[in-house]
């Protein structure tokens, strides 16, 4: 059944789904693989149309997918769909230039990230909400982190108490995001850090277990456990 989306919410959804996924090896475009039967894309759309408050769903998807990923999404719920870019920045501008002047916050979310909650994106929003201009999902590292040289030798060991796993959604105020888009020079691996070039403020909310990338082949095994059992987990 295809999902209503809340006329009156004060958020829009940019999901850059554009990638070809060259770390999960071949197959076609990552956001069009399949997990439980059904692509990537469609599990993260689901999710995000589940959420309170978005208005809007704007897809950067590949090219030459933009028809087939319209059709492919319209049961599930009513999204945007516009091509994507080179890279994930350039897919997320695009995205960006789609969304209305009335919305106010704005969230980027990796199609990648198929099983973020909606109750992520919830509270993503309502911190940008509550005047953070900028929000990112986290979590503690794990590991150990080594920094080394080119030559894999070891310079040293990093205090890891500092350091955070960033994930998507990431939340912003619109205007902000905008500047961001417009000021960013070098490539960035999250829009984030183009925020953050600016000397605006990022604050971290707690991220999820179920928000994982999808990146590597292991990934994908992972995240078909996680669906199985996702029903009993709302971490
Ligand atoms: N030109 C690109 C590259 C990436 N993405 C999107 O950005 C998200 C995070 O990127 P990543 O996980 O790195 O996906 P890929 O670029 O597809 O992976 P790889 O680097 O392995 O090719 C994904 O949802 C991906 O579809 C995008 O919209 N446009
Ligand atoms: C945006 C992101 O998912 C935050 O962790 C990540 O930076 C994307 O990186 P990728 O190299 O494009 O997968």
């Amino acid at each position: 059944m295809t999902a209503h989306l809340d006329p009156r919410g004060d958020v829009a959804v940019l999901v850059p789904a554009a990638g070809a996924g060259v770390r999960l090896g071949p197959g076609g475009p990552k956001a069009l693989r399949l997990l439980g039967g059904e692509p990537l894309l469609v599990h993260a759309v689901r999710r995000v149309a589940a959420a309170r408050g978005v208005r809007q769903i704007v897809i950067a998807a590949p090219p030459a997918d933009v028809a087939f990923v319209a059709e492919l999404l319209a049961p599930i719920a009513e999204v945007t769909v516009v091509p994507g870019g080179a890279d994930r920045q350039s897919s997320v501008s695009a995205a960006l230039s789609a969304v209305p002047v009335d919305v106010d916050v704005v969230l980027v979310h990796d199609a990648a990230r198929a099983l973020a909650p909606a109750a992520l994106v919830e509270s993503v929003a309502e911190a940008v909400r509550g005047g953070a201009g900028a929000v990112i999902p986290v979590l503690p590292v794990v590991d150990t982190i080594k920094e080394v040289d080119a030559a894999e030798t070891v310079l040293g060991t990093v205090d890891r108490s500092t350091l955070r796993a960033v994930q998507t959604p990431q939340g912003f105020r619109r205007d902000l995001l905008i500047a961001a888009h417009a000021a960013a020079i070098a490539a960035h691996t999250d829009d984030a850090g183009m925020v953050e070039k600016l000397g605006e403020r990022v604050i971290c909310v707690p991220g999820s277990d179920l928000a994982m990338k999808i990146t590597r082949p292991i990934d994908l095994v992972l995240a078909e456990h996680l669906l199985t059992h996702e029903a009993g987990s709302s971490t």
